[in-house]
């Protein structure tokens, strides 16, 4: 599939900043002059399928990594930094600096965007979009935060002004599949409660960071923000392994996060907010909206490839309504349309992970040995980095594609009888993120919908699963999850409550009068109290 003449020199002319190699640490923008690794996308741009080179990032390790530690713990000098002990609205400034510089940079991270993951042009436009508004409302919900510190509470004749303060130094590692909403989700609000961070993106999804260093650099004191390259064991083990880390914060997989959690020595002193991988189901009632229904599983499962943690990853559809749902999904499946990210109206794109396809093979090979056929006539099929989704029916529980999350285009179909039998491989599942029901009759639905609230985080109703609004709250059960990520929550994932506390005696009356006319300290003199 050939480029469009415009897209090459654009994302080309990117990169040129991106072949300067440069990473940020203790708040100096650095050349890098060691090894690298190439960036390559698997988009082509030739005629004849090829992947494009886009450009290269440091291949750093364990001398930069402990480097950025020691910025990270000097910024915040347990506790005693500029930056965990400067006022709300002085961090704010900061933060909407920074916010503002980057939305100068929209054009250039959309294209890598495209570029580096394949994701569709209005996607990666709303990514960016989406992030802007994360920050903006972080900001916001912090300064709310603040006001609400303000109100002091009395028991027992013992007041108290209670806050939140950070944690200390945050390891940020995001995933490739929104390495901006995602990632920032954890960054930002870290970052604005006062932590320090040390900040490695993932494999795909890295170039994109760069056009923003220098946006991180000159909005935030030095230390505050630490950006390095390279592989996560060469990067963020040796950091876990110095045992000065107060916060892993993964979006990803558990066996990574297992793994970096293990190299900490006192990882019981470890605060962990991650959000791992999930098998959200959907379940169709025999009384459901098929329109509706085949429109909403289309995109739950197949938007941006299917590879979205929310992404519907097995369909549970009633006996009754079987046959017809498979006969509309699958034509509606082979009626979606491939191309460039660029290209108007595309609905699937290329896969940036090289080794995808040969992965979605070994499912289908797999559940087709087992007695699963592919329901749509271009299932399987394979071109360039790609391979047509595969609708696969009647799929069993031993396998593979049961069992694990795929993380790509192929949509596993059971049938049910008894709605025990969805509920109970809910129940039993690792996973516990969301479900989507689809139905109409409320007496049907009303008792399933508790019950599966009790399985799952988030029951969509007639819909498909989606983080977002990002103010709900995004979380998991089981092995989904560890700690929540809306806009309000993440800024108590990354803090803790402390308070200073005054009996009621006249002594303290005129102390806390004075401090709060000093204003010198985030207690007892906020802005907000009258
Ligand atoms: O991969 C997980 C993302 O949080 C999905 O977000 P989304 O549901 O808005 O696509």
């Amino acid at each position: 599939m050939p480029v469009t003449t415009t897209a090459i020199p654009e994302a080309l002319q990117i990169t040129q900043e991106i072949h300067q190699k440069t990473y940020l640490v203790n708040g100096e923008l650095r050349k890098w002059e060691g090894e690298t690794t190439p960036v390559i996308s698997t988009i082509s741009s030739t005629e004849e399928y090829a992947p494009t080179t886009l450009g290269s990032i440091p291949d750093m390790g364990e001398p930069e990594a402990l480097e950025a530690l020691d910025a990270a713990l000097s910024a915040y000098d347990q506790g005693q930094g500029v930056w965990p002990t400067m006022k709300v609205k002085d961090r704010v400034e900061c933060m909407e600096a920074f916010v503002k510089r980057m939305e100068q940079k929209r054009e250039e991270v959309v294209k890598l965007l495209m570029w580096e993951i394949g994701k569709s042009e209005p996607d990666s436009y709303k990514e960016f979009d989406r992030t802007v508004e994360y920050i903006y409302d972080t900001i916001e919900d912090y300064k709310q935060l603040d006001r609400d510190a303000a109100k002091f509470q009395k028991h027992d004749g013992v007041y108290a002004h209670i806050r939140r303060g950070p944690l200390g130094v945050v390891l940020c590692l995001g995933p490739y599949n929104y390495p901006l909403n995602e990632t920032f989700a954890l960054l930002i609000p870290a970052i604005i409660m006062g932590n320090t961070t040390i900040f490695k993106p993932a494999k795909h999804g890295v170039l994109l960071i760069t056009p923003l260093l220098e946006a991180f650099r000159s909005s935030f004191p030095k230390g505050v923000v630490n950006i390095l390259f390279g592989r996560g064991r060469a990067v963020a083990a040796p950091i876990m392994k110095t045992g000065k880390v107060d916060v892993l914060a993964l979006i990803g997989n558990s066996k990574s996060a297992n793994a970096l959690q293990e190299q900490h020595p006192k990882s019981n002193r470890l605060r962990l907010v991650l959000g791992l991988e999930a098998k959200n189901p959907a379940i169709v009632l025999p009384d459901a909206d098929l329109d509706l229904t085949i429109n909403e599983c289309i995109s739950g499962t197949l938007s941006f490839n299917g590879q979205r943690c929310t992404a519907l990853k097995v369909l549970y559809v009633h006996e009754d309504i079987k046959d017809e749902f498979l006969k509309r999904f699958s034509e509606k499946v082979d009626s979606l349309k491939f191309g460039n990210p660029w290209e108007k109206g595309v609905n699937l794109t290329p896969l940036p992970e090289p080794g995808k396809p040969a992965y979605i093979q070994e499912l289908l090979d797999d559940a087709q040995t087992k007695g699963a056929k592919i329901k749509n006539k271009k299932g399987g099929k394979h071109f360039d980095n790609y391979i047509w989704p595969a609708v696969l029916y009647p799929v069993t529980k031993d396998m593979r594609v049961y069992e694990e999350e795929q993380f790509g285009p192929v949509i596993p179909v059971l049938s049910f009888k008894d709605i025990e039998e969805p509920l109970s491989d809910m129940a039993e599942s690792n996973y516990g993120q969301q479900v989507s029901l689809f139905g109409k009759d409320v007496y049907t639905l009303s008792p399933l919908i508790d019950s599966l609230a009790n399985l799952v985080c988030r029951v969509n109703l007639n819909s498909s699963c989606q983080r977002g609004p990002d103010v709900y709250p995004f979380t998991g059960r089981k092995d989904s999850a560890q700690s929540t990520l809306s806009v309000h929550d993440a800024l108590r994932s990354f803090s803790i409550r402390t308070f200073v506390a005054f009996k009621d005696n006249e002594l303290n009356t005129n102390t806390i009068e004075q401090l709060m006319e000093a204003k010198v300290s985030n207690f007892l003199s906020t802005d907000y109290i009258l």
